[in-house]
């Protein structure tokens, strides 16, 4: 496959936080957003979320990894189908398919996406992009985040021309510094990325053993308790948040968070996670080599008032939902897989020392065709 010059790319992300699928079409030539395209969202069902989370913590020969990778390659199958038909003016030329991470261990090199990019390029009659996060590792990076190679290309989008930081705020958050004086990701000090800490994932699972709910619609829960410093304080000494960046995380490294909370009330315990992701956020703040203008929050978590307005008060800094800026802050995502396939077709570079702390510039990914 050979692009030259600016295709339509369609991305699929399957996140964290596993409340469904995001897909997004983008043109690009692999440096430069020319165009945001068309974008659709597939919830899991109950049945399904019950299915990947049994194999959550899994590698590949784990006992539920086959049911789990059925059911994110149907749900895939089903939405990139319709997407590749999705407008004439839009039908992609290759397709960026992330998979849904079931494990990831930096410390011992290994990552777990599962999703059979080979069946699906069958399936779809396209070119499919997949294994993002290997090739990082085998060079000794974290193998995430990979989304600041986009953050960055979305910074030169919307012409900013002082450093911003990218906050996505999914299961586990995540944060991209950028400065857009700089003319590509991988030139020195143009982006630092790493995973501030847990988001929305143990508030979800908080959510679900005490209410039955998927997640705290816009923080209302957590707004009506108070948070436990006690809990938070301890939580901030954990050596992960004095590490230096790059860093990343499983969804599960901080699993017992939700025991710490086990003896407080609904609203306390809701309080108390939320005040946890907002204050990893603002300790992350600190290892930014120069303050940013403003944080641009994506991911789901930036509908949670609660949260938002927490960050405001800890990190003293202009907080914005991304989608005041002109993007889709629920597709971010899948776009920045769309892009990043086109950069893995191209041979470009996916990630660098900034991102995952891999030893050199680094392009990921494997290609299946049809
Ligand atoms: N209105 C809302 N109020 C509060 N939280 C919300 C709201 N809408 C979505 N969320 C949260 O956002 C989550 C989904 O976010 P998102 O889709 O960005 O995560 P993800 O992509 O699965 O995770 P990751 O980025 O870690 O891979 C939901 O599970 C929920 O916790
Ligand atoms: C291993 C893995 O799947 N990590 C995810 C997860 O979800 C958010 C955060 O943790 C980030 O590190 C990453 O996803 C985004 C898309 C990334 O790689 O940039």
């Amino acid at each position: 496959m050979k692009i030259t010059g600016p295709v339509w790319a369609l991305g699929a992300m399957s996140g964290t936080s596993l409340d469904g699928v995001d897909a997004a079409l983008l043109r690009t030539d692999g440096h430069t957003i020319t165009a945001f395209g068309e974008s659709a969202y597939r919830a899991y069902t109950a049945q399904e979320r019950a299915s990947i989370a049994a194999a959550l913590g899994q590698w590949p020969d784990g006992p539920q990894v086959a049911a789990a990778a059925e059911t994110v390659e149907t749900v895939h199958a089903t939405l990139l189908s319709r997407m590749m038909t999705a407008d004439p003016d839009q039908t992609p030329t290759l397709v960026g398919f992330h998979g849904q991470t079931l494990a990831h261990d930096p410390a011992n090199h290994r990552t777990h996406q599962t999703g059979d990019g080979a069946l699906l390029a069958e399936f779809l009659q396209c070119p499919v992009v997949c294994d993002f996060r290997s090739a990082d590792m085998q060079l000794g990076g974290q193998g995430a985040p990979l989304a600041p190679f986009f953050h960055f290309a979305c910074a030169k989008y919307l012409s900013f021309s002082q450093p911003v930081v990218f906050l996505n705020l999914g299961g586990v958050g995540n944060v991209t510094y950028v400065d857009p004086s700089h003319d590509k990701p991988a030139a020195k000090g143009a982006v630092l990325a790493f995973d501030t800490g847990p988001a929305n994932a143990p508030i979800n699972d908080l959510m679900q053993t005490r209410r039955s709910k998927p997640y705290d619609r816009d923080g209302a829960l957590a707004a009506k308790g108070k948070a436990d410093v006690q809990i938070v304080e301890k939580f901030l000494t954990q050596t992960y948040f004095h590490k230096m960046p790059p860093k990343s995380l499983d969804r599960d490294t901080f699993a017992q968070l939700s025991d710490a909370v086990a003896n407080l009330s609904d609203a306390d315990a809701a309080a108390t996670l939320s005040e946890c992701c907002a204050a990893s956020v603002a300790r992350a703040m600190e290892h930014m080599p120069k303050p940013p203008a403003r944080i641009l929050v994506c991911g789901g978590g930036r509908r949670n008032r609660h949260i938002m307005a927490r960050l405001r008060a800890l990190t003293g800094l202009e907080v914005d939902d991304i989608d005041d800026h002109g993007l889709d802050g629920d597709m971010l995502e899948a776009q920045a897989f769309a892009y990043l396939a086109v950069r893995v077709a191209r041979g470009l570079p996916t990630s660098c020392p900034g991102t995952t702390g891999v030893a050199a510039n680094v392009g990921g990914g494997t290609v299946s065709h049809p």
